[in-house]
């Protein structure tokens, strides 16, 4: 199922999954509801005693009114004392329930397959998970709670009609139904709304979201007003369907409204008919009535938040989408770090094979990728891949990393297959990307990503190996220096070696490394080709390769052409072959030494 086309789940089947979340808590939520008995006291207790009132005025009993007044007001206090306690034990419970679900979320997106979140926008799945799953917890404890003790009160205070007149006691009672199912109307179209309308705000999340990342582009090419002019169009959506929203909320209360009014006004006209004949006191008509009003009301107020509850259904289904889509790989076994194959030169340090691959789901719209390709490299080999600018380079090293899933064939990493062990696969893994990404946080927790276990000693050794140590060192406050969002206190050529101290740091077998094409200046250009030699040294890699030097003196060349494997060899047999790897070696360098410019073999970049 595609996570972005959430599929309407059965209210039962919602709260039963919902309530599961209440279960660690269950003891404390069912003190809550003990404590809410003290308003059901509040609620009846009020119509009892303004029926007493009443009647002692009538009588003009002193005494009886002064003991009345007493304990009324000592159990007020006690009441308004376990009212407290009950919200307090409410939001305790209801905050941790939407914090367990939140987690449950962020430990889910993390396991989703990789193409599936590329599919979606992040402010899409932060919407989700903060929003969404705060509304859907909200739906749970609202109905619990609130409809729970409604039903409870409408059963008391029937009784207690039924006491002064069973028939009307039984009308005020048969009206609930009724102003119940004229809000069912509304429900499907309401649900589908605010389904729509949380997809909505998500978008427009995520615009903001985007243009705050991009900021340095937004203002280089002046696209303010552009952006402004789309955030607005997709904004007036917004506030249409929520106006739409709005009015069948409108409709939906105002009908139910309407048929208790009708019905409330004959009970008490009828009762007060039955006190003239000498049926009951004035007080008794009073208690009736106040009465009359908490049989209707569950029915009322549950009419009435049904919308709500519908639009809870609406952010449940997205919750669930996410929480019930299939983790990535076939792996489901608990990570197991550190456990690392025995690396034998009989078993590939990396076999792909036969693998097809199309970023299309519907495989008759686009032509697949990949369609059968075969790589073998042995362990201590250097594979570089080169290719023109769309040829599937940065596609077949997210495959050997398990990020994309391949329609057939095969990949192994030192024998451990990349989708039945993908953990124990990916334990011998280190992915260098072309841009590093860097997290919040301090230098020093930013390497040690790549190992929980390691140690202070450790991460300084891996950020000199990377040539890092130098401008760390520099920093106020060196390896507890707090970087910005994504590291953008640093430079570009101190980014990179920070990603380069992290792989030194995971010291895995195989280097799978995409090349940064971005200018750096020269000294940083040399710095970090220089962090990644030393990295590639003793490790089997597969690197896409732009610099001239790395694809030099890798062992083979692999050449890729529109997802195919057109020539594989060393650096001078394909510029024999005279091939395509000679036609990109030639303009790139050829040209540039033909017009007086000699080749700089660290910094000279293969074209892409
Ligand atoms: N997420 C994606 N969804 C759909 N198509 C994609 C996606 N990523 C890449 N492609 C397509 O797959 C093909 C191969 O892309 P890939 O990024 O692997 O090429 P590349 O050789 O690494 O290119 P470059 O050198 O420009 O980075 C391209 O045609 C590209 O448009």
């Amino acid at each position: 199922m595609n996570i972005t086309e959430s599929k309407e789940l059965k209210l039962g089947n919602v709260l039963r999954r919902l309530m599961s979340y209440a279960r660690p808590y269950r003891i404390g939520f069912i003190v809550a509801l003990l404590l809410l008995s003290a308003r059901l006291v509040m609620d009846v207790g009020i119509a009892a005693v303004q029926q007493v009132f009443i009647d002692t005025i009538n009588s003009s009993n002193m005494d009886a009114l002064t003991r009345i007044t007493v304990i009324c007001a000592i159990v007020c206090v006690i009441i308004i004392f376990c009212l407290m306690l009950q919200h307090y034990f409410r939001f305790v419970i209801q905050s941790r329930m939407a914090w367990d679900i939140r987690g449950k979320l962020f430990g889910k997106s993390n396991r989703l397959p990789f193409q599936q979140v590329q599919s979606m926008h992040s402010g899409d799945l932060t919407s989700r998970n903060n929003q969404d799953a705060g509304i859907a917890i909200g739906m749970i404890n609202s109905i619990v709670y609130d409809l729970g003790y409604n039903l409870l009160l409408c059963f008391i205070s029937f009784l207690y009609l039924a006491k002064t007149d069973v028939w009307l006691a039984l009308l005020a009672l048969g009206s609930g139904p009724l102003v119940f199912l004229s809000g069912r109307f509304f429900d499907r179209r309401l649900r589908k709304l605010s389904t729509e309308i949380y997809a909505k705000e998500a978008e427009l999340r995520g615009i903001l979201q985007e243009t705050l990342q991009g900021m340095a582009v937004v203002r280089a090419f002046s696209l303010e007003e552009i952006l402004l002019d789309k955030y607005a169009l997709e904004r007036e959506k917004l506030r249409r369907m929520q106006l739409r929203r709005s009015l069948l909320n409108g409709l939906l209360w105002q009908s139910s409204a309407f048929i208790n009014n009708i019905i409330m006004i004959t009970c008490a006209a009828l009762i007060a008919l039955s006190a003239l004949k000498g049926g009951t006191t004035a007080g008794g008509v009073l208690a009736f009535i106040i009465l009359m009003g908490r049989v209707q009301w569950p029915f009322v107020h549950m009419s009435q938040t049904w919308g709500s509850v519908q639009e809870a259904l609406g952010a449940s289904d997205r919750v669930f989408a996410i929480l019930d889509s299939p983790d990535e790989g076939n792996d489901h076994a608990s990570p197991k770090p550190g456990v690392l194959p025995v690396i034998s030169d009989e078993v590939a340090a990396l076999q792909i094979q036969n693998v097809h691959y199309s970023y299309s789901s519907n495989k008759s719209n686009e032509s697949p990728l990949f369609t059968g390709i075969n790589v073998h490299i042995q362990h201590g080999e250097t594979i570089a891949v080169v290719g023109p600018s769309g040829s599937g380079k940065t596609t077949l090293i997210r495959l050997c990393c398990g990020l994309y899933e391949p329609s057939a064939g095969s990949i192994s990493v030192y024998g451990k297959s990349i989708f039945d062990q993908l953990e124990e696969a990916r334990a011998m893994i280190t992915y260098v990307p072309q841009s590093p990404y860097l997290f919040s946080g301090t230098i020093r927790d930013n390497i040690a990503y790549s190992s929980s276990t390691a140690t202070d000693e450790e991460i300084e050794q891996a950020a000199r190996l990377a040539g890092a140590e130098e401008f760390i060192s520099k920093l106020p406050n060196g390896y507890d220096t707090l970087l910005g969002e994504h590291g953008s206190t640093l430079s570009g050529g101190q980014r990179q070696r920070i990603a380069i101290a992290r792989a030194f740091l995971r010291n895995a077998p195989l280097l799978l490394l995409d090349e940064a094409t971005s200018a750096l200046d020269n000294e940083s250009e040399r710095m970090v080709q220089e962090s990644l030699d030393l990295l590639m040294k003793d490790r089997t890699t597969l690197v896409i390769a732009h610099r001239l030097s790395t694809v030099r003196e890798a062992s083979r060349i692999i050449v890729l052409d529109q997802g195919a494997i057109v020539e594989e060899g060393t650096h001078d047999s394909l510029l024999e072959r005279n091939g395509l790897y000679a036609q990109l070696y030639n303009i790139q360098f050829n040209a540039s030494e033909q017009e007086g410019n000699p080749v700089d073999e660290l910094t000279a970049t293969f074209p892409a």
